[in-house]
């Protein structure tokens, strides 16, 4: 088989990576794999996951494929054409950090929302640019896909330090959102053209076609949810924060029933009642310990003592799949069509043009292909982003700057922050927790 790639994963201990590998074997047609390198700096977690995916190859047929793993950045990325990039600076444990700090101010805590989103922003923008580095300077011509979060902070980041890298930013939350609707309510997402608009984990539907029934199906979607909630119906199935989360979709499209939102709008729309229901001693951080992170080092260990059978237990619905269309869509030139983060340059038409936003957009050999809104978004809409995306520019800046008073303004206009007051209280712990991770700023 010609033209086989080699396939770099930047975080290679990444829980995701299992997954992505099995997307990889399963489109070897469209993606022939000469070789996957696991690149970490975790040299644990990097050994673990060569186990699993060493496993992998050779109880699907592919042992042919060369699999390395290496803590070193040259040997990883040099004369590699693909590299999938999903990092957590600081791992879960800053997570935990994130969620619980602005909880104990009565504030939203999540991964990457509000003020733990911004956090973890700021850790990540770092990592990411040393990997968007070595690329830079190892494997110059390769792609770069990201799944690195949060993707807004670290696509602007990026955006500015290099304009031109060959890089793709993409979130899985909207095919997730669609496949949820569409189990649901009996539809087939394969025949729907969705055009939305937002930034990332911050947006709206402005259209679902429907080709099988040849309309915009989304007004009859929204009558549904108002009159029945979605249940997970994907491999977060029996999850009951993604429960919680695709239940509030009703709630939303109840209160405002012009558009479907992205999910993540509760944090931003009802954070008061995102505060009510936090446990502050058990966040999503520990069922994430507890779950998708202890079941990969499980199955790791049972490796290790000899147990291969039946071992390989993982699945994370479309995440994997979704990095494989980008890619094939780049090497065949198929001009797939996907959700991405994007600078805007007029796609939202009556938006700030250097706003990173997500919308739909077209993959071929020679990279992205926004597609533009047909008419401006409406004042509630742009108001939000307006001043959401303000405050991530803000972030940005504080990191590139080193400065105290940027983070201040960012913190205090983040769409989930009541005060000025608060975001201080919540800015200087985070500064102490983060002293490993942040730039100094003064
Ligand atoms: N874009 C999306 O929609 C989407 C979907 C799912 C997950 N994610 C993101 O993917 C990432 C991975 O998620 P996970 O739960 O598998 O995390 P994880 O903690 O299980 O794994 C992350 C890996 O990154 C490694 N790492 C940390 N800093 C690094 C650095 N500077 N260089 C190289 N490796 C580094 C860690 O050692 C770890 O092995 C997170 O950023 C998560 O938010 C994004
Ligand atoms: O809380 P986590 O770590 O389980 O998930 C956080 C991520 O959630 C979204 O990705 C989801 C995806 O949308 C869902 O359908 C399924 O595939 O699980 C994924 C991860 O659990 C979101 O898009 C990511 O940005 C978050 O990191
Ligand atoms: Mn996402």
């Amino acid at each position: 088989m010609t033209n086989r790639q080699i396939i770099t994963i930047a975080g290679g201990g990444s829980t995701y990576t299992p997954g992505i590998i099995q997307a990889v074997l399963n489109n070897a047609d469209r993606l022939p794999l000469k070789e996957i390198r696991l690149y970490d700096i975790d040299s644990e977690r990097n050994q673990d996951m060569y186990l699993i995916i060493d496993l992998l190859l050779k109880t699907s047929g592919h042992e042919l494929v060369k699999l390395i793993v290496t803590e070193d950045p040259r040997q990883a990325f040099t004369g590699c054409d693909f590299i999938f990039s999903q990092i957590r600076v600081g791992g879960l444990k800053m997570r935990e950090q994130d969620e619980k700090i602005p909880l104990r101010h009565r504030l939203v805590g999540q991964e990457t929302c509000g003020l733990g989103g911004f956090a973890y922003g700021m850790r990540s923008m770092g990592g990411l640019l040393e990997i968007v580095g070595f690329v830079q300077e190892f494997a110059p011509e390769a792609w770069l896909l990201n799944y690195t979060n949060p993707e807004s902070i670290v696509s602007e980041a990026v955006r500015r330090q290099y304009p031109e890298v060959k890089m793709i930013n993409a979130c899985d939350m909207t095919i997730s959102l669609e496949e949820t609707i569409a189990v649901n309510y009996g539809y087939d997402r394969k025949n729907w053209v969705p055009t939305y608009y937002g930034l990332n984990h911050f947006g709206w539907y402005t259209e679902i076609y429907d080709k099988s029934l040849g309309k915009d199906i989304m007004p009859e979607v929204i009558a549904k949810l108002n009159r029945q909630k979605l249940k997970v119906a994907d491999f977060n199935e029996g999850d009951s924060s993604w429960q919680a989360a695709f239940e509030m979709m009703s709630v939303m499209t109840t209160d405002f029933p012009e558009q479907i939102p992205n999910n993540y709008l509760e944090y931003y729309l009802y954070g008061d009642l995102v505060v009510e229901k936090a446990d502050l001693a058990y966040t999503r951080a520990n069922m994430v310990m507890d779950g998708r992170e202890k079941n990969t080092k499980e199955m790791a260990q049972k490796i290790r003592s000899g147990l291969t059978e039946d071992v390989l237990n993982f699945n994370f619905g479309e995440h994997g799949q979704y990095i494989v269309d980008m890619a094939t869509s780049i090497l065949n030139d198929e001009h797939r069509r996907f959700m991405l983060l994007v600078p805007n340059q007029g796609a939202i038409p009556n938006l700030r043009p250097d706003a990173v936003v997500e919308v739909p957009a077209y993959v071929g050999a020679t990279g992205v292909e926004p597609i533009s809104l047909r008419a401006p978004i409406n004042d509630f809409h742009k108001g939000l982003m307006e001043a959401q995306v303000a405050a991530e520019k803000l972030l940005v800046d504080a990191y590139f700057e080193g400065s105290y008073q940027k983070a201040l303004q960012a913190f205090t206009l983040n769409q989930t922050v009541p005060n000025a007051r608060v975001a201080k209280k919540v800015l200087d712990e985070m500064i102490i927790a983060n002293q490993d991770y942040w730039p100094v700023l003064s």
